[in-house]
């Protein structure tokens, strides 16, 4: 093969045949051999644009969309900006600044082209953080690099890459553009735009000069093109696979033993929202270990803000007075290396839906280990599949290579329950763990729980079935405990009137049909009015009940129970 970079004067300016395919140049080179040196340079530097951008892209884009606040105003303008300006004039100007060269011309591409994959990883990572996936790593005690590195730009690397090769082709047009006026690749090395630079004396005698960097650039820009249409459809694809619906019978196993310490104390708690939604007003509550408290009212009571609270997942914009004590931790006051050392081992959290709670881009054995990885202890293949077995999950290590989607919900549950689990926290926030599951599969949810869980904080609407898995019920409305008591006590001799209408507003398994309770609880945002918040719905209220709020004593907070 010829020499690209060897000049024949003899042979200057030869037309296309046998000898040179493509024929020579000015200065007696093979064009063919020009070409191919040509279209590997011009290649390799589209390359390392191309990673470099898409890096630079998802990091800056990723940080912004992740973090949001003033990280995220502030990189979005400069984003803005960049792409306001052509990304040839801002390229000519950082070449100009850097002087002429391949790596300069490599390094100005970069700086005006990573603003576009950073715009799309900022649109595919804005909001994460309420993502219940990475509400559950970070409850888990990650820490906000390793929530991103892991959770975070994986989901949104698939779009980013999609994205900047679409602009592959662009490059190769900036990158040929730019070498034309002489900035890139310096004579002899033969690079496409230098190439048609050179032939421009003698384009029109000899216009083979024109064949072989031109043919290398349309087919570039078109491969690119084809290659963002493939890795769409291959870097996003479709579950395919229907879910296993049967759950195997789980060992009913003892649950922990009750002991008298305190797995969480809660003492006068009020969170007013931003809003000025006053959705927890004045919550006190003990949970001794081995025991499970369920925490249950209508839609808007303030449950899930309390379990929030509890787990210190409120925004910061949120007001929160009160205490908040978690197995002798201070919850409310801890510093966030602290409480970021409290999450996972002294507060587990299993969250609703088990398929938003892990990550789809990874098979489930990485969201169990994580939770290992969060407190720096690598655990051994077999432990996990140990500790995921031991919690009715069949076929455990073939299971756990498998991602989410192929799992069934029941099962998913019980991984997301071990990973909650593995450092035995004290407590165990649970918050409508079975609501996004078939109801047969409630029970063996909740015996799993109990039985990974030392001590468990219910949040449900679903009297029955806290009834055969709780030790207490706190019943909420508007913000605050009206009833709380044992279990029993609570069935079978409830003492408030609301407590009475959500029992009898729970459709039995046989007996009268359920009475619907009329009317809906009061909207915390407004002004709530003097007496008991229950009141305008309350068949028994008296006129003192519109008047004054009754306070919480021996268990009930009614006029017509214990106080007068
Ligand atoms: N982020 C928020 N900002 C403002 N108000 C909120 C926010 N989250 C909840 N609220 C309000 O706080 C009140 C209590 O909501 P919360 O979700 O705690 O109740 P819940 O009993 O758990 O209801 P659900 O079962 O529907 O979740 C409601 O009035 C709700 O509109």
């Amino acid at each position: 093969t010829a020499d690209p970079d060897l000049p024949d004067y003899a042979n200057q300016l030869a037309a296309p045949g046998a000898a040179h395919w493509l024929g020579t140049d000015d200065a007696g080179r093979d064009l063919l051999a020009r070409t191919i040196a040509g279209a590997r340079t011009s290649l390799q530097a589209v390359l390392v644009v191309f990673a470099l951008t898409t890096t630079l892209g998802l990091l800056v884009g990723g940080a912004a969309g992740y973090l949001g606040g003033i990280v995220d105003a502030v990189i979005s303008r400069v984003i803005d900006v960049m792409l306001g300006l052509p990304s040839q004039i801002i390229a000519l100007a950082i070449v100009g600044a850097l002087g002429v060269g391949a790596d300069n011309l490599i390094l100005a591409i970069v700086a005006a082209g990573w603003a576009y994959p950073a715009r799309i990883a900022r649109s595919a990572t804005l909001g994460s953080h309420t993502r219940l996936d990475v509400i559950a790593a970070r409850m888990a005690g990650i820490g906000p690099a390793r929530v991103l590195r892991t959770h975070i730009l994986p989901g949104a690397l698939a779009t980013v890459v999609v994205a900047a090769t679409a602009t592959v082709g662009e490059t190769v047009l900036v990158l040929a553009g730019l070498s034309f006026l002489g900035l890139g690749a310096q004579p002899p090395t033969a690079e496409l735009g230098q190439m048609l630079a050179d032939s421009q004396g003698s384009l029109v005698s000899s216009p083979w000069l024109l064949i072989g960097p031109t043919v290398i650039i349309a087919l570039t820009v078109t491969a690119a093109m084809l290659l963002s249409d493939a890795l769409r459809d291959v870097l996003d694809p479709q579950p395919t696979e229907v879910r296993a619906r049967t759950a195997p019978p789980v060992a009913v196993r003892a649950p922990a033993t009750v002991t008298d310490a305190v797995a969480l104390r809660v003492t006068d708690l009020a969170v007013t929202y931003s809003d000025g939604a006053r959705a927890v007003r004045g919550v006190s509550l003990t949970l001794r270990s081995g025991q499970c408290l369920a925490v249950v009212g209508e839609s808007g009571c303030g449950k899930t803000t309390l379990a929030r609270a509890v787990l210190r997942l409120l925004p910061p914009a949120a007001t929160i007075t009160g205490h908040v004590q978690v197995d002798d931790q201070d919850i409310l006051n801890l510093d966030a290396p602290a409480m970021r050392r409290a999450r996972g081992r002294a507060i587990g959290y299993v969250a609703q839906d088990p398929y938003a709670a892990c990550d789809p881009l990874h098979p489930v054995r990485h969201h169990v280990t994580e939770a290992w990885l969060a407190h720096r202890r690598r655990p051994d293949r077999s432990t996990v599949t140990g500790r995921v077995a031991d919690l009715g999950v069949q076929h455990a290590r073939e299971r756990l290579a498998e991602r989410p989607h192929r799992w069934s919900g029941g099962m998913l549950q019980r991984a997301t329950i071990a990973a909650a689990t593995v450092h035995q926290p004290a407590l165990t926030v649970a918050d409508e763990p079975t609501s996004a599951l078939d109801a047969d599969l409630s029970d063996d949810v909740l015996i799993t729980l109990r039985q990974a869980s030392q001590a468990v904080l219910l949040i449900s609407h679903d009297l029955r079935l806290v009834a055969r898995h709780s030790d207490h019920i706190a019943v909420m409305y508007a913000g605050r405990i009206v009833e709380t008591g044992t279990t029993g006590d609570i069935l079978d001799n409830p003492r408030h009137p609301y407590t009475r209408a959500l029992l009898a507003a729970t459709p039995p398994v046989e007996g009268p049909p359920a009475r619907s309770l009329p009317g809906a609880p009061p909207s915390l945002a407004h002004h709530i009015d003097p007496g008991c918040a229950f009141a305008p719905r309350c068949v028994e209220a008296r006129s003192i009940c519109h008047d004054r709020e009754p306070v919480l004593v021996g268990g009930v907070a009614c006029f017509n129970g214990d106080q007068r």
